[in-house]
């Protein structure tokens, strides 16, 4: 389970997270839904360990990021909002050394590298140097490399940008996998459909607040919408859905 407890951050100033707080279980898909600039990546950010808090707590599988940050790595996989590929590598070299990177030697080290090959159909790209590759291929490795040693924990940061319809659903398939296996699962979006689609629970967020929690359908009763994109506006924006008188037909 990913715990963050109070966490408030700013840039020149400017307050980008103000106390926020949730949780993200094990076993379920939580959405981090946001407007641009809503202060999701800072968020993801924070619980990665790559940029520190202000104030509050961030624990990942009981461990805190900003005192033991390779205990966090080991339980956490990581698809970020740059893909950090080394072009000039194959996708079998690059995932090699970020699978000994997670301490993974041996058999250990060749199992984990066959399955992730076999569970993200990368066989036609294995032995391909990233110069070149697609948007849904730099994907494929990006999620590959975040799972290679099978972390407890998995974040997303809007992983569907810029992929075509397999890709998401390669996608969309490996995340409920993942689910009915018991990792904890955040990802952020501001795509409604695929936020109502995947998400267990959605944890809406607005300048730097989470402004509305819960299920998708819990959103729409705590809001009188009918639409999650109705719900998002009424709790981000403040504006109610239209009444039935209102709507012309
Ligand atoms: N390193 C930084 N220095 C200064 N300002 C920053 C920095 N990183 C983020 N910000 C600002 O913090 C705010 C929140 O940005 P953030 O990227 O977290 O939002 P977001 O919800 O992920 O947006 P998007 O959906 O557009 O990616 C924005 O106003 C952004 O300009």
């Amino acid at each position: 389970m990913i715990r963050v407890e109070g966490i408030s951050k700013s840039f020149a100033g400017q307050p980008v997270l103000r106390d926020l707080s949730f949780d993200v279980p094990d076993g379920r898909i939580t959405a981090l839904l946001g407007a641009n600039g809503a202060g999701k990546t800072s968020c993801l950010r924070i619980v990665c360990g790559l940029l520190g808090a202000e104030r509050g707590q961030v624990l990942v599988g009981g461990l805190d990021p900003a005192l033991d940050p390779q205990g966090v790595r080991r339980q956490l996989g990581v698809v970020g909002d740059r893909e950090g590929l080394y072009e000039r590598l194959t996708v079998a070299e690059y995932l090699d050394i970020f699978a000994r990177m997670q301490g993974l030697s041996g058999s250990q080290l060749t199992q984990a590298l066959e399955s992730i090959c076999e569970e993200l159909e990368l066989h036609a790209l294995w032995q391909r140097r990233m110069g070149g590759f697609s948007q849904g291929e730099r994907m494929k490795v990006s999620l590959a490399r975040a799972l290679v040693h099978r972390p407890q924990h998995l974040i997303l940061d809007e992983p569907t940008r810029g992929l075509d319809v397999l890709a998401v659903r390669l996608l969309r398939r490996t995340l409920l996998r993942l689910r009915a296996a018991g990792t904890a699962i955040l990802f952020s979006s501001h795509v409604m459909p695929e936020v109502a689609e995947l998400s267990d629970r959605v944890l809406v967020m607005s300048q730097g607040r989470i402004v509305g929690r819960g299920t998708p359908e819990e959103l729409l009763q705590q809001t009188g919408c009918n639409s999650l994109e109705d719900s998002f506006v009424a709790l981000a924006y403040g504006e109610r859905p239209p009444q039935a008188e209102e709507v012309l037909v």
